[in-house]
């Protein structure tokens, strides 16, 4: 007999994961020994849409992907070593990267631009010349700037595609519902919150207006909401206390992302969730990549969703989020312009 908790827990197990039907699909994890990789490669196996899983690593793959393996899914599973790149992302449709390093107390996401960067942009370069066409769903930070390396990189190879390039913010949407869920007294499920912008501080927008649960939030419950969703890695940071940030929700963030994709690619139509690509939305501004609602096809992005009406307070996010934004993204182009 389940208690009504169980119950509930199962149905939120079959939101992560809500499609049976299966295609060949290949994913790579490339950081798969780190905090996020392992978690994620486990979910990634449990993903019926997933039938072959590739684990990348400069450390430690092959011993978590012997161990994932056991996991009685159908998939198959393989795991590389420092040397063997090229080999992880052969045949790939799809490409995870969670490579690099994560923030200490005291340190912004920027902060980890020097070492992440050449991180990425090398990862990209051999995604560019052995599986040209696998999307590629980017967790690395800063994100404001890895997805412009990625792009760049891509396009000085020739085969930058922007509907395959995504930066992963569902982390962002799922604080957002979880938080937003805690205030209203309902279930997560039902608090479902856009965020759009970036994936840092500031550039988070949470547009709480347009929830049936988020609207009714005002004045200081608001203020602590908003800060709550812009700021909760660094919640995480400072309660790890010098061991990392995030990496077990992120897990479950990068598995849904990446369910989702998987969906769309399949062919299922409607599957909408927010995430950072390449966007008209501010190009006037100078903004080329932008988070919002994005609707996920066999294309990989088929449809970029307008922001729809905001209130005051969030034209105020807005304003703040952008000139940030920009700079974010113009470091990362710069990035690969000057490599
Ligand atoms: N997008 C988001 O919402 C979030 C992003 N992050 C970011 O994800 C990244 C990873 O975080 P953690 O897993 O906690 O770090 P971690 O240090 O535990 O793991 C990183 C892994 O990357 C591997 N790695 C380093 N260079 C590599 C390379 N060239 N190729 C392949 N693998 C390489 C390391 O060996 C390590 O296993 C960080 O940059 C962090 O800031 C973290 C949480 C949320
Ligand atoms: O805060 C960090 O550095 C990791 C991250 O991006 C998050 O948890 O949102």
């Amino acid at each position: 007999m389940f208690t009504r908790s169980a119950v509930r827990a199962l149905t939120s197990q079959s939101r992560l994961f809500s499609t049976t039907v299966a295609r060949q699909t290949k994913v790579a994890v490339l950081g798969a020994g780190g905090g996020i990789g392992q978690p994620l490669s486990l979910l990634l196996k449990s993903d019926p849409l997933v039938t072959s899983l590739s684990l990348y690593d400069i450390r430690g793959a092959p011993g978590v992907a012997a161990d994932v393996s056991h996991v009685d899914s159908a998939s198959e599973v393989t795991g590389y070593a420092a040397d063997k790149l090229d080999e992880a992302l052969e045949g790939v449709q799809v490409v995870v990267i969670p490579a690099g390093v994560p923030r200490k107390p005291g340190m912004t996401r920027d902060d980890l631009f020097n070492t992440n960067a050449s991180i990425v942009r090398d990862l990209a370069s051999a995604i560019g010349r052995v599986s040209p066409t696998a999307h590629i769903l980017v967790i690395s930070n800063p994100v404001n700037s890895t997805v412009p390396i990625v792009a760049s990189t891509l396009a000085k190879a020739g085969v930058y595609n922007p509907s395959r390039v995504f930066g992963v913010t569902t982390l962002d949407v799922v604080r957002a519902a979880r938080f937003t869920a805690g205030i209203a007294g309902v279930h997560p499920n039902d608090a479902s919150i856009t965020v759009v912008g970036g994936h840092s501080g500031a550039t988070i927008v949470p547009l709480l207006s347009q929830s049936k649960y988020g609207q009714g939030i005002k004045g200081e419950v608001y203020d602590k909401l908003v800060h709550r969703i812009q700021f909760g890695g660094d919640e995480v940071v400072k309660a790890k206390d010098g061991a990392g940030s995030a990496t077990l929700s992120m897990a479950y963030a990068g598995a849904k992302f990446t369910h989702a994709l998987l969906r769309g690619l399949n062919g299922e139509k409607g599957v909408i969730t927010p995430t950072f690509v390449q966007s008209p939305l501010y190009k006037d501004q100078g903004i080329d990549f932008f988070s919002s609602n994005v609707e996920l096809g066999v294309n990989g992005v088929e449809k970029i969703y307008p922001l729809g009406p905001l209130s005051a307070e969030e034209e105020k996010l807005m304003e703040a989020c952008l000139p940030e934004l920009k700079k974010n993204i113009e470091k990362g182009k710069a990035f690969v312009e000057s490599s």
